[in-house]
């Protein structure tokens, strides 16, 4: 079971990497690995788990936070209306993006990041996405808003891309041309 120990934090150099493609089928360990980094997410939402192990809230999981550079993310939470959105993606690439951009008006926050990092964090308002899954499925996903952000916060990571990498560095809450804020 993946902990919080488990997660590399900021400054170990496999977060600022480029991960590799995983070869299709993925192996075994592989397969479990994505397995495991979803059960993390979903066991640091259930409040009884997330207290016994200590565990730190999160939406998404890239393979690079613990520590395994290949482009590997999982994915689990529910959107204001309730859609839910849980995956285990292999080779997960933006295919297709607005030029319209959107951030999180209280900035963003990383578990491999143990400070606070103010500041508004750019990002597309809508992408188009395509992966494998769990299953071997080839998926396409056309998302927008708070979910675009997640996906583009998790595969920043597969990229070696910090969200604090993205912020204004003269101007940390600067708002982007042609964006608005998503929440
Ligand atoms: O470190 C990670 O990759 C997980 C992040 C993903 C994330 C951060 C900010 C905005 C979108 C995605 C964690 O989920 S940060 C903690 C968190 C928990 C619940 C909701 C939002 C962020
Ligand atoms: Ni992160």
């Amino acid at each position: 079971m993946i902990t919080m120990k488990d997660i590399v934090r900021e400054g170990h150099p496999v977060l600022t990497k480029v991960a590799k493609e995983v070869e299709l089928p993925p192996t075994k360990e592989e397969k479990e690995t994505l397995q495991e980094m979803l059960q993390f997410i979903k066991n640091s939402q259930d409040e009884e788990i997330a207290e016994k192990y200590q565990l730190r809230a999160g939406v998404g999981l890239a393979a690079p936070q613990i520590g395994i550079s290949k482009r590997m993310i999982a994915i689990h939470f529910q959107d204001l209306d309730e859609k839910e959105y849980s995956y285990g993606l292999f080779n997960p690439k933006i295919i297709s993006h607005s030029v319209a951009e959107t951030f999180l008006s209280g900035g963003e926050g990383c578990l491999s990041v143990d400070r606070e990092v103010p500041g508004y964090v750019p990002r597309y308002q809508k992408i188009t996405i395509k992966a494998t899954d769990l299953e071997g499925n080839d998926v396409k996903l056309k998302l927008r808003g708070y979910a675009a952000i997640v996906f583009q916060h998790e595969i920043d990571h597969i990229n070696g891309v910090m969200f604090y990498d993205r912020i204004n560095k003269q101007d940390p809450f600067a708002i982007p041309e042609n964006s608005k804020p998503c929440d």
